[in-house]
């Protein structure tokens, strides 16, 4: 009897424990938080418990529109960010909104950027925690989610990587992969077909390019991680989901457990091509092998002569998941969105063409030719500006920062810093800030912006981008060898609908008619 008394007692009290746990963490918790922001001077929409403003996301959110190709209108905040743009109206640049129980900074304010920003340091900026969960499969642990110490030593190992003579060595790769795109073109024009789904032609060949420059890994293991990394990433963003809503994750567990395994499948083929590498490298020597990422990731030495520090096996698959998603989809949309604005305005497809023409001439097009074209050099930070490919930058505060006298962010607030909007707010473009003018980067790398936090296509400070060299170069030579080749112009077919499925993407596809020159 006073066994079964011991015991009745035991599962109350760790029933009572459990329970406590569940209301600190999604109720006592956020409303320490919010009461906190307040106190602060953060105000936003009012969020209702649990859900926060998600409810409210959710139903702007379907009232978007899109529009066909005679209307290829460049204001594209509202319909990218429908819930900021209305919030924005009511509560200014910077205000809090709620991902369930989880508070977010929504930033779109340049100075205040500048201003909270400036005394942080890179390894001192956090990843929000609610996201980590979601992006795990994705990401794991590479550079671009982890933090602190770790994050020095990732970045560290890793930007050796780019450096100026291991670019230089992809790029052949990169135009030997482009060819063989534009001779399918021509195959299909040949058979009657001009009419080419173009941003699934450019996603996968990039794709096909990361896989043979970072990896030197052949074409059907790279389409391999390419498709499983594609079904993942719809799976995890394409549909509804209840980010930062306690148990939120089991209300899409099928989702969930899907890029769960989707992710162990990568996982698997990504330490099999590192253990061969390794292998061989071993039995090579490995000289030529540092020539790709992964050579030079695994490398004791790094070209400067200087002993590199090692990352752990799991490490490494996930900076080569990192890379691999990173590295293609990015700049394959900056490449779509640029074929999308040419077609559009024909006249710097002709520009551009004059430009390939007196500074390539006859010579190959490869990393050192394309460095010099500065036309499309302006055009692809135009396309940045008017279509970023990474929409948003998110932060996570670690330990509190202070704003001004009165108001400090407090630890552990999420930051959702909103570059769609920065890139398309008149106040530091000016009027003509939707439209396509890349002779305002002529003068002025930040494109004559009022404030140069106002311009991010490749991220700030100390996380800046690290393959941002990469993607120009891949950008001039893929850009250039279609200028060469063909002229283009926009299909009726094509629907206007960019949106964000993790990067910013043309929702419904880039139809276009392709003429060979
Ligand atoms: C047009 C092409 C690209 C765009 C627009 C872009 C954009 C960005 C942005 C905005 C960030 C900052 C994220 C943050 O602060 O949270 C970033 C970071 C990063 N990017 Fe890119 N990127 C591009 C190409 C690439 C390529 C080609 C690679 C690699 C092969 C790459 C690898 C990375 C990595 C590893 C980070 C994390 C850096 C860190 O946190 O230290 N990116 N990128």
């Amino acid at each position: 009897m006073a066994n079964l008394e011991a015991l009745t007692f035991a599962l109350v009290a760790l029933f009572s424990f459990l329970l406590w746990r569940v209301l600190y963490s999604c109720w006592v918790l956020p409303i320490r938080a919010y009461r906190k922001l307040a106190i602060n001077g953060f105000s936003g929409p009012p969020p209702s418990f649990p859900l926060g403003n998600i409810v409210e996301m959710k139903k702007t959110a379907k009232i978007k529109s899109c529009s066909s190709s005679l209307t290829v209108s460049n204001d594209i905040h509202s319909s990218v960010f429908p819930y900021f743009a209305q919030w924005q109206k009511s509560y200014g640049k910077v205000f809090m909104y709620w991902l369930g129980t989880e508070p977010f900074l929504y930033i779109a304010d340049p100075e205040f950027l500048k201003k909270i920003s400036s005394g942080v340091m890179g390894k001192s900026w956090g990843k929000p925690n609610v996201f980590k969960y979601d992006r795990k499969p994705m990401f794991g642990d590479g550079l671009v989610m982890v933090e602190g110490d770790d994050w020095v030593r990732h970045r560290h190992v890793i930007t050796p990587a780019f450096s100026p003579s291991n670019l230089k060595a992809m790029s052949s790769m990169m135009v030997e992969t482009t060819r063989s795109m534009l001779d399918r073109w021509t195959n299909l024009i040949n058979s009657g077909k001009s009419e080419i789904e173009i941003e699934h032609e450019i996603v996968s060949t990039a794709g096909e390019i990361i896989a043979k420059t970072s990896f030197g890994m052949n074409i059907k293991s790279g389409k391999t991680v390419f498709k499983k990394l594609r079904t993942m990433q719809e799976t995890l963003f394409k549909s509804s989901r209840y980010v930062g809503v306690p148990f939120g994750k089991y209300m899409c567990l099928g989702q969930n457990l899907e890029a769960e395994r989707l992710g162990k499948e990568i996982d698997a083929l990504l330490l099999s091509i590192i253990m061969e590498r390794k292998r061989s490298m071993a039995e090579n020597g490995g000289g030529q092998e540092q020539q790709n990422l992964l050579g030079v990731l695994l490398a004791e030495k790094h070209v400067d002569g200087q002993k590199g520090r090692k990352l752990s096996m799991s490490e490494l698959v996930d900076e080569c998941k990192t890379f691999f998603f990173g590295g293609h989809e990015t700049t394959a949309l900056a490449i779509t969105w640029s074929l999308l604005l040419l077609a559009v305005h024909p006249m710097w497809q002709h520009e551009l063409r004059e430009e390939i023409k007196q500074v390539i001439g006859d010579d190959d097009i490869d990393a050192t030719t394309v460095a010099r074209l500065k036309k499309m050099g302006w055009v692809m930070n135009e396309v940045l500006r008017l279509y970023p490919t990474a929409p948003n930058v998110q932060r996570q505060v670690r330990g509190d920062i202070r704003v001004d006298q009165d108001s400090v962010i407090p630890d552990g607030t999420n930051i959702w810093i909103d570059v769609v909007a920065m890139h398309h707010d008149h106040e530091f473009w000016g009027e003509d800030v939707n439209q396509f003018n890349p002779e305002r980067f002529k003068e002025d790398l930040h494109g004559g912006c009022q404030n140069k936090m106002g311009y991010l296509p490749f991220g700030f400070g100390g996380r800046m981008c690290v393959g941002r060299n990469l993607s120009a170069m891949e950008y001039k030579i893929v850009m250039s060898l279609i200028l060469t080749r063909f002229s283009f112009s926009l299909s009726p077919n094509y629907t206007h609908d960019p949106s964000v499925m993790l990067s910013l993407r043309p929702m419904q596809g880039l139809p276009l008619i392709m003429r060979p020159l």
